[in-house]
């Protein structure tokens, strides 16, 4: 072991392990998809001919949705059929490589100073600042689309912070290393009490400060004379025009470029690109871009870690276990990005809106991961600079690490260095180049990441997952309905695109080059969206036909209820099973089950509307930053469900809360009252698909009625959704 670079005959830097009782688990969903087609079965077979049109045309439609719902779970369960875990060895790779480790550069991207504040940057900055990693081979870029200066000057200070800040992590090795998040956890006691209060003073006196010239608006005079960085901008006039601004603010090949210990600092650099309301910028996409190109001219590290501004480094670990998956001698010739799950530090016990993202980072992206490779979910992923920049994957590939020191040699300034740096991220740069096509990220999908990320599937690479034990990264997660609601939008979105592009799973772009149960798995999110259809169908006319008294579904002392009583309760269970075996809660599955439906018949629906609006050109693609600044007074009612506002997205959720209150109500009490409609043994499912949604929507009915807070249902949305509930159920009487 250890015997030189060729490593034959070494021990692995990683492992794949396979999920354990994989065969009965498979028996068990097959078992499940027979109960599947039985249900189909009997739509087919016991519809009544003698029926009146409109109901023989609501029951093939009820079937469709069935088939839907069918088609969709063997797409969902398609991404529990082979799942595998992976571990890294990060001593092996010390052992090995470590005087051979490649130069890594970091791009973090942030938007706007009053969504994403500035001290949150610069927490997410120092914590990747931080990692343990040779510094000389450590860069940290900073994209700033916002072009501000109050950013700027967050990361200046930050700059001189991280003098204090790197030397304390390293000497105490502590846990997290965004200085925020360190503070705040009760278990620094393994720490000297004075050097704890002397940084925590540092840092609080840095915070103050830029919180002053955030509060003043403008960055006060004495600050903006020392650094020449302050001059840009002078010219700046808009968030949307400006020059191309890029500063060195630690030009790590400056021997004087060191910490308070004397140790070199890894390289820091803010970049805002060129923007010009003459040019599409192709939101972060274009960022990733000209990150790339800019990042070439300055370290041109092999890898590349991208995190989202508040996505802080939670594991100082990452980079070396991500390393071991690109650096295995046998193995990783085909890897090219190694994807860390999205985990959220700002959750509530029972996750309201079902965010924590708990099924996909435990249960799907393993599933993917037996086949094929995670897609790139556009933070916490670390990837080959080559495969970014459009390589495909072939022989000419070499996997030497050494790196070359040209990088070193070039013995020009910083200045030097920013002049020929900065023209590449000038908006004319990419004119006639195939930027955003074969090269960089891709423009124009709302989810330039995982497009991406297909893309590289395509040419031929794999991926990994990599979920280790302490989360690498920790970001936010929406607080309120209406932004949760808005994000799926975008996510489902996006993924429709996907769909409808060239490299859309089923496509023929990439086939044989991309497995069938990848693809399948990749659908999982690309139909996001069309669900919408057919849960719509299921949440409205199964209760206004309770409101007549017509049975849809069999009776309970018929054969054919057995089928949906097996496929109800095994799902139930089976997904119950999941969420607590992955350490989640009850209320957890119950909240996701409630968020699904909502996202379903909102973020979905207009997340379709759009994206056909958008294919016909008649919508212009955009990018709602999703909000990372807590409100204090949202905070207060944490617990409870976040409305505010009268969007339409809500009036729909009322209007269908209101619906089935109704149905339900209506229904029963005509059942008990008039004998002449069938009985509870006919309508028994029906009455339990209502009334489920009744349940479901009890927060919505708090919003509506109860709730006296900030955080309920605009009266507004009562009234309509009102009218729009009686309306419909007088018109169907
Ligand atoms: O014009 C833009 C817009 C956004 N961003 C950055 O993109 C990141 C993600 O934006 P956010 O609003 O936080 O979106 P999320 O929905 O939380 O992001 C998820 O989904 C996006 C795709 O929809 C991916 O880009 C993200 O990486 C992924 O975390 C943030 O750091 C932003 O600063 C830019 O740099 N430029
Ligand atoms: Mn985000």
């Amino acid at each position: 072991m250890g015997s030189g670079s060729d490593g034959g005959g070494a021990l692995p830097l990683f492992e794949t392990k396979e999920a354990k009782f994989k065969n009965a688990y498979r028996l068990f969903l097959i078992s499940m998809f027979i109960g599947i087609c039985m249900i189909w079965v009997y739509r087919i077979t016991q519809i009544l001919f003698d029926d009146d049109v409109e109901e023989r045309l609501v029951w093939m439609l009820l079937f469709l949705s069935e088939l839907w719902f069918g088609f969709y779970w063997v797409i969902t369960k398609s991404a529990r059929w082979n799942r595998v875990y992976r571990y890294a060895f990060r001593d092996r790779l010390s052992h090995r490589y470590e005087d051979k480790l490649p130069r890594v550069d970091i791009f973090v991207c942030t938007a706007d100073p009053t969504i994403e504040p500035p001290m949150m940057v610069i927490n997410t900055v120092l914590s990747v600042m931080a990692y343990n990693y040779p510094t000389d081979k450590l860069s940290v870029y900073l994209s700033d689309d916002g072009g501000s200066d109050l950013t700027f000057y967050a990361l200046l200070e930050a700059s001189v912070f991280s003098k204090h800040w790197l030397p304390f992590c390293k000497k105490f090795n502590i846990e997290p290393r965004s200085p925020a998040a360190y503070f705040s956890t009760k278990s620094n006691s393994v720490v000297d009490v004075e050097g704890l209060s002397s940084i925590k003073k540092l840092y609080e006196e840095m915070e103050h400060r830029i919180d002053t010239a955030a509060n003043l608006g403008r960055i006060p005079e004495e600050i903006r004379t020392k650094h020449k960085g302050f001059s840009e901008w002078v010219s700046v006039t808009s968030q949307r025009d400006h020059q191309t601004i890029l500063q060195v603010l630690i030009d790590g090949r400056n021997p004087n470029a060191v910490d308070i210990d004397g140790v070199a600092l890894p390289m820091l650099v803010y970049l805002s690109r060129q923007k010009s309301p003459n040019h599409p910028h192709n939101f972060k996409a274009g960022a990733m871009n000209a990150l790339l190109r800019v990042s070439s001219k300055i370290s041109n590290g092999k890898i590349i870690l991208n995190v989202d501004c508040d996505m802080y480094s939670n594991n100082s670990e990452s980079v070396r276990d991500a390393l071991c998956f690109f650096m295995d001698e046998q193995k990783s010739h085909d890897i090219a990005f190694v994807q860390f799950p999205q985990s959220f530090y700002n959750l509530t016990k029972n996750d309201i809106y079902g965010s924590s993202l708990s099924i996909l980072t435990e249960v799907e992206l393993p599933g993917m991961d037996g086949c094929g490779g995670p897609l790139y979910i556009g933070t916490g992923c670390f990837h080959r600079r080559e495969v970014l920049c459009g390589k495909k994957y072939g022989t000419e590939f070499d996997v030497e690490y050494e790196d070359s020191v040209l990088i070193n040699k070039v013995q020009e300034g910083a200045s030097k260095l920013e002049e020929t740096a900065k023209i590449v991220a000038d908006c004319t740069f990419e004119e006639g180049t195939q930027w955003g096509k074969e090269m960089g990220l891709k423009y124009g999908c709302a989810v330039e990441d995982v497009i991406t990320g297909l893309s590289i599937h395509c040419r031929g690479w794999k991926s990994v997952y990599f979920n280790p034990t302490r989360k690498g990264f920790l970001g936010v997660a929406p607080i309120t309905l209406g932004q949760t609601l808005v994000q799926y939008k975008r996510w489902a979105e996006g993924n429709l695109q996907m769909l409808l592009s060239r490299y859309g799973p089923l496509q023929s772009y990439g086939v044989g080059r991309i497995k069938l149960g990848h693809r399948m798995v990749y659908c999982l999110w690309c139909i996001w969206a069309p669900n919408w259809l057919a849960t719509l169908y299921y949440s409205v006319i199964p209760s206004l036909y309770l409101l007549k008294g017509i049975p849809l579904f069999p009776r309970i002392s018929s054969l054919w209820f057995l089928p949906f009583a097996y496929v109800i309760i095994t799902e139930i269970l089976s997904s119950i099973g999941e969420f607590l075996f992955y350490g989640s809660t009850l209320g957890c599955w119950w909240n996701e089950q409630r968020m699904w439906i909502f996202r379903s018949t909102t973020s979905y629906l207009f997340g379709f509307i759009d994206t056909l609006l958008n294919l016909f050109g008649f919508a212009k693609s955009r990018f709602d930053i999703t909000a990372k600044l807590i409100d204090k007074d949202v905070a207060k009612r944490k617990d409870i469900m976040e409305f505010g506002n009268s969007s339409p997205m809500f009036i729909i959720l009322a209007t269908l809360a209101m619906l089935n209150l109704y149905c339900f109500f209506w229904g029963v009490k005509r059942m008990i009252i008039n004998t002449q409609t069938p009985s509870f043994d006919s309508l028994f499912l029906q009455v339990l698909l209502c009334g489920f949604l009744v349940i479901i929507n009890l927060p919505i009915y708090n919003g509506l009625f109860f709730r006296k807070d900030n955080g309920r249902m605009p009266t507004s949305v009562t009234v309509k959704s009102i009218i729009l509930a009686v309306s419909v159920c007088f018109f169907i009487m």
